[in-house]
């Protein structure tokens, strides 16, 4: 490797892989990110996110740009074929926990190119389009070339780690003969935008899963004009044929006439649920599209290829750094299975929408009516998915969890030093102990904490405690009580590693994590 190369070369800059570059640059990694294409894709493909995502998003420094491309919370409804309300995804009250509305809309060209100018921000990322990969030896140490499509020169790259980011049809994944385990779920779809000529057109002021056996079909309120369809394509049709504008806008006709809107973009797609079977092979991993596809009706694809890049992000920096390699085996070990996980609930959600027997749906609607009726049918859309229960999180590895283990810790507003800030601000990044204004902390817990590298921070939930940060809401502390806990011990990618009652128990838990950081082989 010389001099100037890069210590991570991502391959591809859909959202993933900016995203993944922004993170690797904000932790000090030097990263080189690459893309075949000369500019970002022009039209939408992802369209929904999470809270999750949109603090990812906040901590490389591009929630304002990013928000500018955002729409705001929307309920989800699912109704029957005549329109009977079978179930509805609330947004929880606010504050909300995160700090950001726990989904929202975007427009993905606008996101992208946010990414990638936030980019620019720092020195030690590159980032190289009109680039081709089409060579990868040796993945231990990996070799690539890549093609210059505007020169057409061709040169080689040898840096520590590799990122295939590059999409469903992944030249990595394919290099590394890595197979994808098809977990049954192959149903085709045709998406439409639409952009309204005007933001009168009355229509459904919520998303929609339209759940009639006679065509399953999704509405979804994106930002500003935005609009998308999904339309099952039914045993016996023909894709391309059901394509073409006029059969567009005849599928439309319940909602548009032709002179109220206009196509942005239509396609088909399969509809799949695959995940690799090898997320890392030597010193290469896969992230987002290139080894897992969700079917879209919880809008995980997107979200869930940026959660591999706040989760590995952080991994090749603290190696890079001279931590034990071996952290970044459970890369694959906490995200395969949480994926597998999604990847089932979505499908559960898309049976029930996908149903096409007309005495099922029936069977189906008069449950969800019942369910409904019960108090059940509204759910706060929070905790969709479990925690991650494999890796580096406390009972990871040898099964003596602790409550709230493998979530994502709380970020309440703060009033502190720089103001009133959303707690991530306010903290370094790195491994912290946040503990509650009341907790006694001991002489023994800061050393042991010092020690670990990790950072105690007092929250305090007013202002009768001595703390630099004080809690606006009670979002920490109430989270914090709902565990049993005074103290919380978080990741660098905010993800709980444990938590504790008292300072002895907090000890434990740093122990823990020290201990789990510097074993040889997870
Ligand atoms: O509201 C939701 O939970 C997801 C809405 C959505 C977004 C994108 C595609 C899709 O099928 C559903």
């Amino acid at each position: 490797m010389t001099q100037d190369e890069a210590d991570v070369v991502v391959v591809g800059l859909g959202p993933v892989g900016i995203a993944l570059c922004n993170l690797l640059a904000a932790a000090g990694v030097g990263v080189e990110g690459i893309d075949a294409a000369d500019d970002v894709y022009a039209l939408p493909r992802a369209i929904g996110m999470d809270h999750e995502v949109m603090r990812i998003f906040q901590n490389i420094g591009a929630a304002d740009q990013v928000a500018a491309a955002t729409g705001q919370y929307r309920a989800s409804e699912y109704r029957s074929a005549d329109g009977v309300l079978l179930r509805r995804f609330e947004s929880p009250a606010q504050p909300y926990p995160l700090a950001w509305p726990p989904y929202l809309t975007f427009l993905q060209p606008e996101l992208e190119k946010a990414l990638r100018a936030n980019g620019k921000r720092f020195p030690n990322l590159t980032l190289r389009t009109a680039t081709e990969l089409v060579g990868l030896e040796n993945p231990d140490r990996p070799v690539l070339t890549l093609h210059d499509k505007v020169s057409g020169k061709r040169t080689k790259r040898t840096p520590h780690y590799v990122v295939g980011c590059d999409g469903a049809a992944s030249f990595i994944r394919r290099r590394l003969d890595v197979a994808l385990e098809d977990l049954d779920f192959d149903e085709p779809w045709l998406v439409v935008d639409m952009i309204l000529e005007d933001g009168h057109v009355p229509l459904p002021e919520t998303n929609v899963q339209f759940c009639d056996p006679a065509r399953p079909h999704t509405y979804v309120y994106g930002p500003d004009r935005l609009r998308r369809w999904e339309f099952m394509i039914l045993p016996g049709e023909n894709p391309v044929e059901i394509n073409r504008p006029e059969r567009i806008w005849q599928l439309l006709s319940p909602w548009l006439r032709p002179d109220q809107a206009r196509i942005w973009r239509s396609a088909t797609y399969n509809f799949h649920a695959l995940v690799a079977e090898q997320w890392r092979v030597g010193s290469v991993f896969l992230a987002g599209d290139a080894c897992h596809m969700t079917p879209p009706f919880l809008a995980q694809g997107m979200v869930q290829g940026i959660k591999d890049a706040a989760n590995l992000a952080w991994k090749l920096a603290y190696v890079m750094g001279g931590g034990s390699e071996h952290l970044l085996n459970t890369y694959e070990t906490e995200r395969r299975p949480f994926i597998r996980e999604v990847i089932e609930i979505t499908k559960r959600l898309g049976k029930v929408i996908c149903e096409l027997d007309p005495g099922k749906a029936r069977a189906r609607d008069a449950e969800m009516v019942a369910a409904m009726q019960a108090g059940q049918g509204i759910q706060v859309r929070q905790n969709l998915f479990p925690p991650i229960r494999h890796g580096l999180v406390s009972g990871g590895v040898d099964g003596s969890s602790t409550a709230g283990a493998g979530e994502p810790c709380p970020q309440p507003w703060v009033v502190g030093p720089f103001g009133r800030v959303r707690l991530d601000e306010a903290l370094p990044p790195g491994f912290q102990l946040l503990i509650t204004g009341d907790m006694d902390v001991s002489l023994n817990l800061l050393e042991k904490s010092r020690e670990a590298g990790v950072a105690v921070h007092r929250v305090a939930q007013d202002r009768s405690y001595p703390a630099l940060l004080v809690e606006e809401d009670r979002v920490l502390a109430d989270w914090l009580t709902s565990k049993g806990a005074r103290a919380v011990l978080v990741r660098p990618d905010h993800v709980v590693f444990g938590t504790a009652s008292d300072a002895g128990e907090a000890e434990q838990i740093v122990r823990q994590l020290q201990t789990m950081l510097a074993a040889t082989g997870q």
